[in-house]
């Protein structure tokens, strides 16, 4: 990545760019091997960073909404589109955002029409979407060797331009199979279908554990051997108090609220976009 600089910077100076992610990543031990180098900056000054950088991923959270409409369900996205808004407000010359939050379908498109309505004259600005599929225990080596980068962008000549330089900056250190592109919206949507069929696994393993409890098996030694089957695979059949039930996902779809997760895991807000989702769309 020597040929590419890579400035972090966040609203709240207490909450990790530049004091306490800056440690973390001079820390060895986090990131073993490794040491800072010197293409990583961190700042708290971000209308210089935009002012600079040519392509701006915004990483903002999408906690559930609080409040209003969709209340206990749908993803916040009002720090996105701050963060929207102030990137127009900067820019002085044309950008590549990308969307890396998990938001639901056609968040993209509401992220160009609050940059187009404020940008300044003459800026153009194109919009990928660039979820992040890394799990909170993995981080480091989910960054490292990903299953797959998704890359989704306008199928116009400028939206496929932008996605090819996004493609070329992963291209430094992932293999290039492993870089998919498709449009905005299969994109968005590629994140919170993961999820959803991560939950119903698990999900459903919690709906035999019931079944190996009464009947004396053991749950562990019968995951791995459904595990070993290479249309299953081994990944996420840990039986656990989080998710629920019998009725696997039609139990987690309509009685979402029931669904805890573990502290820190954002996977319940994601499902609880999803769900929202397909409830908007009356589905
Ligand atoms: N953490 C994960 O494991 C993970 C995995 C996959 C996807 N995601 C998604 O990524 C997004 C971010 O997650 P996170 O864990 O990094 O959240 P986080 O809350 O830890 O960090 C978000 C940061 O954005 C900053 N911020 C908010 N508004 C800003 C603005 N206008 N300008 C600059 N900085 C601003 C906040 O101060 C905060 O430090 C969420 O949508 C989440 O669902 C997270
Ligand atoms: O076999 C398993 C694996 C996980 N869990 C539970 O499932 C939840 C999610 O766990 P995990 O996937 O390990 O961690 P997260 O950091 O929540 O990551 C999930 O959520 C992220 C945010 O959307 C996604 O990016 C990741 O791909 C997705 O794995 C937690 O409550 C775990 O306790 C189980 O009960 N059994």
């Amino acid at each position: 990545m020597s040929n590419v600089d890579v400035t972090v910077v966040d609203i709240n100076p207490e909450h990790g760019t530049s004091t306490n992610a800056a440690l973390q990543y001079k820390d060895p031990q986090d990131v073993p091997g490794r040491k800072r180098k010197a293409n990583l900056h961190f700042s708290t000054n971000i209308n210089k960073a935009i002012e600079e950088a040519d392509l701006i991923f915004v990483c903002v959270n999408t906690p559930t909404k609080a409040n209003g409409i969709g209340k206990d369900a749908a993803a916040d996205l009002a720090f996105v589109e701050t963060a929207a808004r102030n990137i127009a407000y900067v820019a002085k010359e044309d950008k590549i955002v990308v969307e890396k939050p998990t938001v639901p379908c056609r968040t993209a498109q509401s992220i160009r029409e609050i940059l187009s309505a404020n940008a300044n004259p003459g800026v153009r600005f194109d919009v990928l979407s660039n979820p992040e599929f890394l799990a909170e225990g993995t981080a480091v080596r989910d960054l490292l060797t990903p299953d797959r980068v998704i890359i989704g962008s306008e199928t116009t000549p400028e939206g496929i331009r932008a996605a090819t330089s996004l493609v070329e900056v992963y291209s430094l250190w992932i293999p290039r199979e492993r870089i998919i592109t498709m449009n905005l919206w299969s994109s968005e949507l590629s994140k919170l279908a993961a999820n959803a069929l991560l939950a119903e696994r698990i999900s459903s393993v919690n709906a035999l554990s019931a079944i190996y409890e009464v009947t004396g098996a053991d749950v562990n030694v019968v995951s791995h051997a459904y595990g070993l089957d290479s249309r299953i695979g081994p990944h996420m059949l840990k039986a656990g108090p989080g998710f629920g039930g019998r009725y696997g996902l039609t139990r987690l779809f309509f009685f979402n609220s029931w669904l805890t997760t573990a502290p820190g895991s954002y996977f319940q807000k994601d499902i609880f976009n999803i769900v929202y989702l397909s409830e908007s769309l009356h589905l």
